[in-house]
């Protein structure tokens, strides 16, 4: 097991060596690592609380002061509302430990003491070394200072304490900062909190333990806080909370320093408690004895120096872990390490949300204050709009949505649009070698005339075509409610993004995109069923293709009649553009099936060219009618809806002028984040240059 003092000296060495390098190991040194100088600046001689050791505290304390200054003002200004944690000493201990006591004594003030709980709220406790004989204090809470003296300031700081936590016995988060700006003083800042109790005394609340550890955990946490456990001699180490709970947040110890108070009542064994290190303090420990009952301050140290030089246990433990000078001196030390160390980060922290919050603010919708204003958001809002539709829908430009393959618009449609041919096909291949001719046949023996028989009648043709149209009538109908529908989802995707920052607008637009999709749908519903209705109408096309399809497929009739004539061959024949078929059931039809040949060639022939037009012309209409809807139709709807519509109206765009709720609460917090941050990095400038690495 270590001794205490290799303890301590770990501790501290590690907190220095955060000093001398950087990140990568090399060597580096701050204007604050600079060993401490033991020389008065002024080397004046003073009657001071802590007499023992004042001259080590001037040039260092010169030093460090304007560092502390800018913490402390860093911390008036709640820069941790920003999540930009300070370099702090947190006094913690358990009820009655003694915690108040050696704040005491390090400031040379009376602060309220007693058994039970009398630090009820955070109290920040400032002091500072002034050159003037006249002590002045004074209190800052709920944004107010009271002057105090150094007779009433414990009576000061129990009306503060009331005033923010209540007359009762409950505690409260808000803290209270006093400020001693007396001669000698270390240039010091802490925070005295709550003592711990696991047992609620009377009149205090039943989580009373909940809600002080709470409030320690907040301020032990960050690994910028300095622990300063106290503990009473008293007490056995390890059952201490204050130790459990530090131990939880600093599990080595690297950053906490143990103060035992009350060596007088129990100097048994104290010498073995703080060299066995039980409770593992990286810091060390300093052993003090404070102010009993009406004891000046300088009664106390003198009988403290005299008890730890004169007692015969007492007198054994280390001369450099004994006394208030020197926990004072070892705190002034840590808290510059910790200062230097954690300033250059503080700085690049401030920097850096500073920029974000205002990038975030720049990226918020502009604040508009007139109907003209608001007017040309709104076109501007309709232009980019039109832009983003007119690259995704027809230009294929998909720069602004790279990731969503949905909004890659022109490959989608061409995705539906083939999608569409197959289907047609499929519905029109099923039926093709089925009963070969015998629809065929059916058709002409009901088409006969009295006439010659080797003419082909018109009717029976239209009547064939008639049947196959009306079957397939109902894809194009499906693609184009597909399509549409789908384009209704793009543009209100669009209109969305567009309108992000304005939501007074976004129900309008998708009510026009919605009315406007709508009619569309119901034009192109129109054109479709009117292009079905013209191929059952009539059979025309001027495209060769169809004669010399017709022919290609007639040329193999007379193989057919072969099989058909021939009853010793097979009935399985290959037919070209049908595959093999059965034509076995034929044979018994001789007197039209050759007709029918003939016929199913020529209505195979002019299908292709039937199909051909059906994808053709809806593509084609596709196209104008999403080149319409994206230069027109849709602009005008959308000004109809909002200016034209008793729904929408001319309300609309006057809303426009209200910020949302949501929107206004971000302005304000952003605005409050930037002003606080702009403050800090003011307060880090004065400093900036006593921060600098020096490679
Ligand atoms: N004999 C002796 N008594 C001490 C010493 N330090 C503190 N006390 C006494 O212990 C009692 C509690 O001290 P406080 O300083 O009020 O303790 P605290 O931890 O601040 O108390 P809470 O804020 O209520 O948790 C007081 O009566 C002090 O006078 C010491 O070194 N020796």
């Amino acid at each position: 097991m270590s001794s205490h003092g290799e303890h301590s000296m770990a501790g501290q060495q590690q907190l220095q060596n955060a000093n001398v390098e950087d990140e990568e190991g090399n060597p580096r040194a701050l204007v604050l690592a600079q060993p401490l100088s033991i020389m008065a600046e002024d080397g004046e001689e003073t009657s001071l609380p802590i007499s023992a050791h004042p001259p080590l505290m001037f040039s260092f304390n010169e030093r460090i002061r304007p560092l502390l200054d800018a913490v402390d003002r860093l911390r008036h200004l709640k820069v941790a509302q920003e999540g930009i944690q300070l370099p702090t000493i947190v006094v913690v201990g358990d009820q009655s430990s003694g915690k108040s006591s050696v704040l005491e004594s390090l400031a040379g003030i009376s602060l309220p003491r007693g058994q039970g709980i009398c630090t009820r709220v955070p109290l920040i406790m400032r002091l500072q070394h002034h050159q003037n004989p006249e002590p002045e204090l004074h209190l800052e809470y709920h944004g107010k200072i009271v002057q105090t003296d150094e007779t009433r300031v414990a009576e000061a700081i129990v009306l503060a304490t009331d005033e923010i936590a209540g007359n009762g016995k409950g505690i409260s988060h808000t803290p209270l900062t006093l400020v001693v700006k007396k001669r000698g003083v270390p240039d010091l800042t802490m925070v005295d909190l709550p003592g711990i109790t696991r047992v609620p005394v009377h009149g205090q609340p039943e989580d009373i333990y909940e809600q002080i550890s709470g409030i320690i955990m907040e301020y032990i946490k960050p690994e910028e806080s300095i622990i300063l456990n106290v503990l009473s001699a008293t007490v056995d180490f390890p059952t201490c909370e204050s130790i459990r709970m530090s131990q939880r947040v600093d599990k080595s110890g690297e950053r906490t320093l143990a103060v035992v108070t009350k060596a007088d009542k129990a100097p048994e064994g104290l010498q073995e408690k703080v060299t066995a290190d039980d409770v593992n303090i990286g810091l060390g420990y300093v052993c003090v004895r404070n102010r009993i009952g009406e004891e000046s301050y300088e009664e106390a140290r003198e009988e403290e120096a005299h008890l730890f030089q004169t007692h015969p246990l007492l007198s054994k433990i280390d001369k450099s872990i004994v006394g208030v000078p020197v926990l004072a001196q070892k705190l002034v030390h840590i808290q510059a390490t910790i200062i230097s160390k954690c300033l250059p980060e503080i700085v690049r922290k401030i920097n850096d949300k500073l920029n974000s919050s205002v990038s975030e603010l720049n990226k918020m919708p502009q604040h508009l204050s007139s109907v003209g204003e608001a007017m040309t958001v709104f076109m501007r809002i309709i232009g980019f709009s039109k832009e983003s539709l007119r690259k995704i829908l027809l230009r294929g430009e998909f720069d602004e949505y790279p990731e969503d393959r949905r909004m890659h618009c022109t490959a989608r449609l061409v995705e539906m649009l083939n999608q569409y041919a197959g289907d047609l096909q499929k519905s029109a291949e099923n039926k093709l070698t089925e009963n070969f001719l015998m629809d065929e046949m059916r058709v002409l023996d009901e088409a006969k005339g009295i006439g010659l028989p080797n003419f082909l009648p018109r009717t029976a043709f239209l009547v064939i075509l008639q049947k196959k149209v009306k079957e397939i009538s109902k894809t194009p109908v499906d693609f184009m409610a597909k399509v549409w529908d789908y384009i209704e989802t793009v543009l209100i995707t669009v209109f969305m993004n567009h309108c992000e920052n304005y939501p007074q607008l976004q129900s309008a637009m998708r009510r026009a995109t919605h009315n406007l999709v709508a009619k569309i749908k119901d034009e192109s519903f129109d054109r479709v069923t009117e292009i079905v209705e013209m191929e059952k109408l009539a059979d025309y096309t001027c495209s060769p293709e169809y004669m010399s399809d017709w022919g290609k497929l007639m040329a193999q009739q007379n193989l057919f009649m072969e099989v058909m004539n021939d009853h010793s061959k097979p009935t399985r024949i290959m037919i070209e553009g049908f595959g093999e078929i059965e034509v076995g059931h034929l044979r018994g039809h001789s007197d039209v099936r050759e007709q029918a040949f003939d016929m199913k060639m020529r209505i195979t022939a002019y299908w292709k060219v039937v199909l051909k037009r059906l994808v053709d012309s809806m593509a084609l209409h596709l196209l104008l009618h999403v080149l319409n809807l994206v230069d027109h139709d849709m602009e005008a709807e959308i000004v109809n809806e909002l200016m034209g519509s008793p729904v929408g109206g001319p309300g609309a765009i006057q809303r426009m002028l209200e910020e949302s709720p949501s929107a206004a609460k971000k302005r304000e917090r952003l605005n409050k984040s930037i002003k606080l941050l702009k403050d800090s990095k003011e307060v880090v400038a004065q400093i900036i240059d006593r921060i600098t690495v020096v490679d």
